[in-house]
C-alpha cells in the first residue's frame, strides 16, 4: 500500500520517453480486468474524462473497447486536456479509432444520453486531485460527480472509477470538498493506495483491484517506495493465520495464558463482561475479571469460567497475571484513577481501552515497563492528540503514528478504517469489518481479543493486527448469516473462537 508520493516515485522508475507507455499499459491492465468480469458487456458504456493523466486512462479503455468490438461506446469531455501530456495522444488514439466525445458543457444533453443500466467509467480525476476551488473546470468536475451520483440510483447504473473515484483523496480516503463519484467497482493502478482504504473510502470506492503489477522488478520497486516513506501495510486474515497461537498438547490452564482484566464501574460492568468473554473465546487459560463495581455475581451468571476478584487484591493479582487490560466501564472518579496508575506500573503486556486512555491523557506523559497497546476510537484519539475528530478522520495514520509515538505503544485507533501503528514507525491497515459492528460492545471485544493474544505470547503488534483482523472478519462472518442491521458485540463470539482457531468463515 503506497501514498500518493510513493506512487509518484513508482511511475517515475517505469517512465520511459514518453508516460504515453505506461498510460497505455495502466489502461490495458484495467480493461482487461473489466472484459474477465464481463461488467461491460451488452450494455451502454460512458467514459468521463478530465483533464490529467487519468483521463488520458480513460481515452485508452474506451479505444480499448472500440477495438474490441463494443459499438456503444461513447466520451464525455469534462475538461479539456491540456496541451503537451500524454493523455492529448490517448484523445488521439480514441479518436482514430472512431469514437464519439460529447462536451460536458451541455449537461441536460449529457443527462439525456445516459440509458438505464448503461457503464460509467469515471476518468476524471485520479491522484492529480487538488482541492476544490471556484474554477470553472473545479465547478465541471463537481457538477460532473453530483450528476453520476444522481443517474447512478435513478437509472441503475454500474460505476467503475480508473485509479481512485474521482474528488476521493487518495491519500486520506476523504471526499474532497464533501463529495465524490459513488463507484461499484475501483481499478487501482499498481497497487492500493492508502485513500483506497482509510478515511470514507468504503462510502466510495466499492470492491478495489490493484491492476497493472506485471512490470519488471515490480515486486521490489513497491517495497522500496513504501519504504521510501511511511511503511504501510495492507493485512489480510490469511497473511495472520501463521501468527495465532498454538496449543501445546500438553498444555494446561496455567501455562495457556492468564489475563486480568480491570474496569466494570458501577453501570458499566457489562463492558467488562464483554472483554472477558472475548478474552475467553480468544482462548487465554485463565480470566480473571475485576470489576470496581463489585458486581461479581453479573459474570458468574453470564459465564462461570471467569473468575473475579476483588480490589483488594489488585497489587497480588497484577504480580501474577501474564497481561492486563485496563479501562473498559471504568469510570473516571478519584478510584478509578488510582487503580488506572497502579495497574500502568505492571511489567506484563498491557492493552489500554477506553476510561484508560481518558486517564492516561489526564497523566501527560508516562513512561512505560512494556510496550502498550493503547486502543481509542476516533474521540479518544483526539482527546490524546488535543484535536477534534474531524482533524483525526482526515488523517487517522498520521495521528495513529502520532499516539504511538508519543506514548511508545501500539496504536490502534479504531474506526470503519482502524489504523495499526507501531512505535517504529510502521503502519498497518486492514479491509475487514462491517457496518453492523457500529453498536456499543464491540470496542470491548476487541480489547479482551487482543489481552488473550498478548497472554499467550503474541508480540504486542502482532497482537493488535491479528486482534483487528480476528475482530472484524467475526463481524463479517456475522452479518453473512444475519445482517448488519441488529448486530449486537455478544453475537461475534462463536466467530471469534472459529477464527482464532484458523477456521475462516465461507464468503
Ligand atoms: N503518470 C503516470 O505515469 C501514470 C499515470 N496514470 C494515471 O494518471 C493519474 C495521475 O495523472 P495526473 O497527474 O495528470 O493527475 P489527474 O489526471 O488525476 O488530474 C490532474 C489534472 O486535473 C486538474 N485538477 C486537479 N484537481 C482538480 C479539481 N478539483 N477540479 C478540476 N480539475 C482538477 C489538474 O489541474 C490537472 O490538469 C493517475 O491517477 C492514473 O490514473 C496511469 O496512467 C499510470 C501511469
Amino acid at each position: 500500500m503506497l501514498d500518493c508520493a510513493q506512487i509518484r516515485a513508482v511511475e517515475n522508475i517505469y517512465h520511459t520517453d514518453s508516460g504515453y507507455a505506461l498510460m497505455q499499459y495502466a489502461a490495458d491492465s484495467i480493461y482487461q480486468k473489466i472484459r474477465e468480469l464481463r461488467l461491460a458487456n451488452d450494455r451502454q458504456v460512458v467514459v468521463f474524462v478530465g483533464s490529467g493523466n487519468n483521463g488520458g486512462d480513460g481515452y485508452e479503455i474506451a479505444a480499448a473497447m472500440l477495438k474490441d468490438g463494443f459499438s456503444d461506446v461513447s466520451v464525455i469531455r469534462v475538461v479539456p486536456q491540456k496541451a503537451g501530456i500524454d493523455a492529448v495522444h490517448a484523445r488521439d488514439n480514441y479518436l482514430g479509432c472512431g469514437g464519439h466525445e460529447t462536451d460536458f458543457d451541455n449537461q441536460e444533453l449529457v443527462d439525456g444520453m445516459i440509458r438505464d443500466n448503461a457503464v460509467i467509467v469515471d476518468s476524471m480525476l485520479g491522484i492529480g486531485i487538488t482541492a476544490v476551488g471556484s474554477s470553472q473546470n473545479s465547478q465541471k468536475i463537481s457538477n460532473a460527480v453530483r450528476l453520476i451520483n444522481r443517474l447512478k440510483s435513478e437509472r441503475k447504473l454500474l460505476v467503475l472509477s480508473v485509479d481512485i473515484p474521482s474528488l476521493l483523496n487518495a491519500d486520506n480516503g476523504m471526499p474532497v470538498g464533501g463529495e465524490a463519484v459513488k463507484a461499484d467497482y475501483t481499478y487501482t493502478v499498481f497497487t492500493f493506495k492508502t485513500g483506497t482504504i482509510t478515511g470514507r473510502a468504503r462510502d466510495f470506492c466499492g470492491k478495489v483491484f490493484a491492476v497493472g503489477n506485471t512490470l519488471p522488478d515490480f515486486e521490489s520497486n513497491i517495497v522500496a517506495a513504501r519504504r521510501s516513506g511511511t511503511e504501510k501495510h495492507l493485512v489480510a486474515y490469511d497473511d495472520i493465520r501463521p501468527w495465532l497461537p498454538l496449543r501445546s498438547k500438553c498444555a494446561h490452564k496455567g501455562n495457556s495464558g492468564r489475563v486480568l482484566l480491570v474496569g466494570g464501574s458501577s453501570g458499566m460492568t457489562g463492558a467488562l463482561i464483554l472483554s472477558s468473554l472475548a478474552a475467553l473465546r480468544t482462548g487465554a487459560g485463565l480470566i480473571t475479571a475485576l470489576a470496581l463495581s463489585g458486581e461479581h455475581q453479573a459474570f458468574n451468571s453470564v459465564n462461570p469460567c471467569i473468575m473475579t476478584a476483588g480490589t483488594d487484591s489488585l497489587d497480588e493479582k497484577i504480580k501474577t497475571t501474564g497481561a492486563l487490560l485496563v479501562g473498559p466501564g471504568m469510570g473516571r472518579n478519584q478510584n478509578a484513577e488510582n487503580v488506572f496508575k497502579k495497574c500502568i506500573m505492571s511489567s506484563s503486556s498491557m492493552v489500554i481501552d477506553a476510561d484508560g486512555l481518558y486517564h492516561l491523557h489526564n497523566l501527560g506523559s508516562c513512561e512505560f515497563n512494556t510496550v502498550p497497546v493503547l486502543t481509542p476510537h476516533v474521540g479518544e484519539a483526539a482527546l490524546l492528540c488535543d484535536t477534534d475528530a474531524s482533524a483525526i478522520e482526515s488523517d487517522s495514520v498520521g495521528f495513529a503514528l502520532m499516539i504511538a509515538e508519543k506514548y511508545k505503544a501500539v496504536c490502534v485507533l479504531k474506526s470503519a478504517a482502524t489504523v495499526i501503528a507501531s512505535p517504529d514507525g510502521k503502519v498497518y491497515l486492514t479491509d475487514t469489518g462491517c457496518s453492523g459492528m457500529a453498536s456499543g460492545g464491540m470496542g470491548d471485544l476487541l480489547s479482551g481479543i487482543i489481552t488473550s493474544l498478548l497472554g499467550q505470547g503474541l508480540e504486542p503488534v502482532i497482537a493488535a493486527v491479528a486482534g483487528v483482523l480476528i475482530h472484524g472478519e467475526a463481524g463479517r462472518a456475522e452479518a453473512q448469516e444475519g445482517g448488519n442491521i441488529g448486530m449486537c458485540a455478544t453475537d461475534l463470539l462463536p466467530h471469534i473462537r472459529l477464527l482464532v482457531n484458523g477456521i475462516a468463515p465461507k464468503k
